[in-house]
Protein backbone atom coordinates (compact mmCIF):
# COMPACT_ATOMS: atom_id res chain seq x y z
CA UNK A 1 0.00 0.00 0.00
CA UNK A 2 2.09 3.17 -1.46
CA UNK A 3 -0.84 5.78 -0.72
CA UNK A 4 -0.75 6.38 -4.12
CA UNK A 5 -3.61 8.57 -5.76
CA UNK A 6 -6.06 6.65 -7.83
CA UNK A 7 -7.57 9.00 -9.74
CA UNK A 8 -4.81 10.58 -11.35
CA UNK A 9 -4.79 10.75 -15.54
CA UNK A 10 -3.82 8.42 -17.60
CA UNK A 11 -1.31 9.57 -20.57
CA UNK A 12 -4.03 9.32 -23.10
CA UNK A 13 -6.08 11.60 -21.00
CA UNK A 14 -3.38 14.25 -19.71
CA UNK A 15 -2.33 14.51 -23.60
CA UNK A 16 -6.27 15.06 -24.62
CA UNK A 17 -6.83 17.38 -22.34
CA UNK A 18 -3.97 19.45 -23.31
CA UNK A 19 -5.22 19.42 -26.76
CA UNK A 20 -8.52 20.29 -25.21
CA UNK A 21 -7.31 23.20 -23.33
CA UNK A 22 -5.46 24.70 -26.06
CA UNK A 23 -8.73 24.60 -28.16
CA UNK A 24 -9.71 27.01 -25.38
CA UNK A 25 -8.00 29.67 -26.97
CA UNK A 26 -9.05 29.43 -30.27
CA UNK A 27 -12.15 32.46 -31.63
CA UNK A 28 -13.79 30.09 -33.80
CA UNK A 29 -17.04 30.89 -33.29
CA UNK A 30 -18.42 27.16 -34.10
CA UNK A 31 -15.49 24.31 -34.13
CA UNK A 32 -12.95 25.05 -31.41
CA UNK A 33 -9.66 22.66 -32.26
CA UNK A 34 -6.84 21.70 -30.04
CA UNK A 35 -4.13 19.80 -31.22
CA UNK A 36 -1.18 18.07 -28.99
CA UNK A 37 2.13 16.23 -29.87
CA UNK A 38 3.71 13.70 -27.51
CA UNK A 39 6.75 12.01 -28.53
CA UNK A 40 7.57 8.37 -27.09
CA UNK A 41 8.81 9.22 -23.94
CA UNK A 42 5.83 10.84 -23.44
CA UNK A 43 6.88 14.63 -23.78
CA UNK A 44 4.82 16.95 -25.23
CA UNK A 45 6.61 18.71 -28.55
CA UNK A 46 3.73 20.67 -29.99
CA UNK A 47 0.25 22.32 -29.06
CA UNK A 48 -1.50 24.33 -31.28
CA UNK A 49 -5.45 25.07 -32.15
CA UNK A 50 -7.35 26.50 -35.08
CA UNK A 51 -6.54 30.60 -35.49
CA UNK A 52 -5.71 32.60 -38.23
CA UNK A 53 -2.17 33.45 -39.57
CA UNK A 54 0.30 35.29 -37.82
CA UNK A 55 -0.51 39.30 -38.15
CA UNK A 56 -3.42 38.18 -39.66
CA UNK A 57 -5.79 40.08 -37.64
CA UNK A 58 -8.36 38.60 -35.60
CA UNK A 59 -9.96 41.65 -35.94
CA UNK A 60 -10.46 41.38 -40.06
CA UNK A 61 -10.95 38.21 -41.39
CA UNK A 62 -14.24 36.85 -41.37
CA UNK A 63 -15.29 33.68 -39.07
CA UNK A 64 -18.43 33.00 -41.13
CA UNK A 65 -19.21 30.03 -42.62
CA UNK A 66 -21.50 30.78 -45.33
CA UNK A 67 -21.12 33.07 -48.54
CA UNK A 68 -18.84 34.14 -50.91
CA UNK A 69 -15.41 31.68 -50.13
CA UNK A 70 -13.18 34.86 -49.93
CA UNK A 71 -15.90 36.14 -47.03
CA UNK A 72 -15.82 32.67 -44.96
CA UNK A 73 -13.22 31.74 -42.65
CA UNK A 74 -12.12 28.69 -44.91
CA UNK A 75 -9.08 29.82 -46.70
CA UNK A 76 -7.57 31.47 -43.88
CA UNK A 77 -8.12 29.08 -41.26
CA UNK A 78 -4.74 27.36 -39.82
CA UNK A 79 -5.91 24.35 -38.66
CA UNK A 80 -4.62 22.76 -35.01
CA UNK A 81 -2.92 19.85 -36.23
CA UNK A 82 -0.84 22.34 -38.63
CA UNK A 83 0.16 24.66 -35.83
CA UNK A 84 0.60 21.94 -33.66
CA UNK A 85 3.33 20.28 -35.96
CA UNK A 86 4.86 23.76 -37.13
CA UNK A 87 4.82 25.02 -33.28
CA UNK A 88 6.83 21.99 -32.06
CA UNK A 89 10.06 22.38 -30.84
CA UNK A 90 11.94 19.55 -33.30
CA UNK A 91 11.21 19.62 -36.42
CA UNK A 92 11.73 15.70 -36.84
CA UNK A 93 8.24 14.23 -35.01
CA UNK A 94 8.99 10.56 -35.91
CA UNK A 95 7.32 8.33 -33.78
CA UNK A 96 5.36 10.79 -32.19
CA UNK A 97 1.72 10.84 -31.05
CA UNK A 98 -1.00 13.93 -32.37
CA UNK A 99 -3.82 13.85 -29.71
CA UNK A 100 -6.95 15.81 -31.35
CA UNK A 101 -10.45 16.75 -30.62
CA UNK A 102 -11.70 16.03 -34.22
CA UNK A 103 -10.36 13.91 -37.25
CA UNK A 104 -7.94 15.55 -39.17
CA UNK A 105 -9.11 16.93 -42.53
CA UNK A 106 -6.90 15.66 -45.35
CA UNK A 107 -4.33 18.51 -45.69
CA UNK A 108 -3.65 18.21 -41.93
CA UNK A 109 -3.23 14.51 -42.79
CA UNK A 110 -0.16 15.51 -45.52
CA UNK A 111 1.42 17.26 -42.77
CA UNK A 112 1.09 14.40 -40.32
CA UNK A 113 2.51 11.61 -42.34
CA UNK A 114 5.21 14.11 -43.53
CA UNK A 115 6.21 14.92 -39.99
CA UNK A 116 6.66 11.55 -39.14
CA UNK A 117 3.95 11.45 -36.71
CA UNK A 118 2.93 7.65 -36.36
CA UNK A 119 -0.41 7.93 -33.91
CA UNK A 120 -3.23 10.03 -34.36
CA UNK A 121 -5.63 9.96 -31.45
CA UNK A 122 -8.83 11.91 -32.10
CA UNK A 123 -12.19 12.18 -30.21
CA UNK A 124 -14.95 13.79 -32.61
CA UNK A 125 -15.27 11.99 -36.21
CA UNK A 126 -18.16 14.36 -36.70
CA UNK A 127 -16.98 14.94 -40.43
CA UNK A 128 -16.65 11.37 -41.22
CA UNK A 129 -18.86 11.35 -44.00
CA UNK A 130 -16.61 13.98 -46.01
CA UNK A 131 -14.54 14.06 -49.21
CA UNK A 132 -11.72 15.25 -47.04
CA UNK A 133 -12.01 13.28 -44.21
CA UNK A 134 -12.02 10.37 -46.60
CA UNK A 135 -9.22 11.34 -48.51
CA UNK A 136 -7.59 11.37 -45.27
CA UNK A 137 -8.51 7.86 -44.00
CA UNK A 138 -6.88 6.66 -47.47
CA UNK A 139 -3.67 8.41 -46.80
CA UNK A 140 -3.43 6.92 -43.56
CA UNK A 141 -4.02 3.33 -44.15
CA UNK A 142 -1.66 3.80 -47.12
CA UNK A 143 1.63 5.15 -44.58
CA UNK A 144 0.58 2.70 -41.73
CA UNK A 145 -0.04 5.25 -39.66
CA UNK A 146 -2.58 4.42 -36.94
CA UNK A 147 -5.76 6.12 -35.51
CA UNK A 148 -7.94 5.62 -32.77
CA UNK A 149 -10.97 7.43 -31.15
CA UNK A 150 -10.62 8.04 -27.65
CA UNK A 151 -13.01 6.62 -25.35
CA UNK A 152 -12.26 8.58 -22.13
CA UNK A 153 -13.33 6.56 -18.80
CA UNK A 154 -14.61 10.13 -16.87
CA UNK A 155 -16.54 12.73 -18.69
CA UNK A 156 -15.05 15.98 -17.45
CA UNK A 157 -11.72 17.38 -16.13
CA UNK A 158 -12.00 20.45 -13.78
CA UNK A 159 -10.00 22.45 -13.82
CA UNK A 160 -9.71 24.92 -10.81
CA UNK A 161 -8.20 28.19 -10.50
CA UNK A 162 -8.13 29.18 -6.95
CA UNK A 163 -6.02 26.96 -5.24
CA UNK A 164 -4.92 26.51 -1.58
O1 LIG B 1 -9.13 18.82 -38.41
C1 LIG B 1 -9.51 20.00 -38.33
N1 LIG B 1 -8.78 20.92 -37.63
C2 LIG B 1 -9.17 22.20 -37.48
O2 LIG B 1 -8.49 22.98 -36.81
N2 LIG B 1 -10.33 22.60 -38.09
C3 LIG B 1 -10.80 23.95 -37.89
C4 LIG B 1 -10.99 24.81 -39.10
C5 LIG B 1 -12.15 25.67 -38.70
O3 LIG B 1 -11.69 26.79 -37.92
C6 LIG B 1 -12.98 24.76 -37.82
C7 LIG B 1 -14.07 24.01 -38.55
O4 LIG B 1 -15.13 24.89 -38.70
P1 LIG B 1 -16.63 24.41 -39.00
O5 LIG B 1 -16.89 23.19 -38.10
O6 LIG B 1 -17.46 25.58 -38.64
O7 LIG B 1 -16.66 24.03 -40.46
O8 LIG B 1 -12.08 23.83 -37.29
C8 LIG B 1 -11.08 21.73 -38.81
C9 LIG B 1 -10.70 20.43 -38.95
C10 LIG B 1 -11.51 19.45 -39.72
O9 LIG B 1 -11.70 19.89 -40.98
ZN1 LIG C 1 -6.93 20.21 -41.20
Amino acid sequence: MTGKRTDYLSWDEYFMAVALLSGHRSKDPNTQVGACVANSQNKIVGVGYNGFPWRCSDDELPWAREGAYLDTKYPYVCHAELNAVLNSISFDLRDCRLYVALFPCNECTKVIIQAGIREIIYLSDKYKDTDSVRAAKIMLDKSNTIYRQFFPSRQVVTLNFQVD
